[in-house]
């Protein structure tokens, strides 16, 4: 089964306690929180003051994916607020190997996200050290957009690199998931599933991320 990560960069921010429950309640593993600073995405989201009070209504992973420059400076912060697993983009990060080592040492599972125009094969000196990496299936920056269908060849080629170096990476695919394309995406390697705007716009969103989890 996958790991299914909500995103609440769809949720309903004026209702915020009712969807953290929905996802307590549902069959979610994760929270996934996008964090964007309007200077390495066109937009700018929310940041620490929502994630750790998030963190205090939750036992569930707190999966955060930060789509800001610099990043490196702050990985300590996102510790403090809950963070479990901190995943920056190889784009933003000249130090890359550096901050990974950080992430860890500070005690959280460390991931890399890569956007669409960048190989996985970037990440080969570096794979053994990752527990995630995180494949953009849409431009980052905004929820509700149409998946990128290149990501079937970026999961088949990450999960050859994976069998080879480190068989316990974590493969998540995150940008325009639903239940069409799903039980594709897992079988094609993807080991966790971010959904944003499908869960929170459906009738039924804890039953919608049950069929995502039964992909
Ligand atoms: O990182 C992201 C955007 O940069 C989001 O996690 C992603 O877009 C999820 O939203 P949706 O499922 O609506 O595409
Ligand atoms: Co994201």
């Amino acid at each position: 089964m996958p790991i299914i990560a909500p995103s609440i960069l769809a949720a309903d921010f004026a209702h915020l306690a009712q969807d953290i429950q929905l996802v307590n309640n549902s069959k979610a593993e994760w929270f996934h929180l996008d964090v964007m600073d309007g200077v390495f995405v066109p937009n700018i989201s929310y940041g620490m003051p929502i994630i750790e009070r998030i963190n205090q209504l939750t036992d569930k992973t707190l999966d955060v994916h930060l789509m800001i420059v610099q990043p490196e400076r702050y990985i300590s912060t996102f510790k403090a607020i809950g963070a479990d697993i901190l995943t920056l983009h190889f784009e933003a990060s000249t130090h890359l190997h550096r901050s990974i080592q950080a992430i860890k040492t500070e005690g959280m599972q460390a991931g890399v996200a890569l956007n669409p125009h960048t190989p996985v094969s970037v990440l080969e000196d570096v794979i053994a050290d990752l527990d995630l990496v995180l494949i953009m299936s849409v431009n980052p920056g905004f929820g509700g957009q149409k998946f990128i269908e290149n990501t079937y060849r970026k999961i088949e080629k990450l999960a050859e690199m994976k069998a080879v170096h480190n068989p316990n990476l974590i493969i998540e695919i995150d940008g325009g998931v639903n239940i069409d394309n799903a039980p594709k995406l897992v079988a094609t390697g993807a080991d966790a599933l971010v959904a944003g705007s499908a869960v929170f716009n459906a009738d039924n969103p804890e039953l919608y991320i049950e069929q995502l989890f039964y992909s």
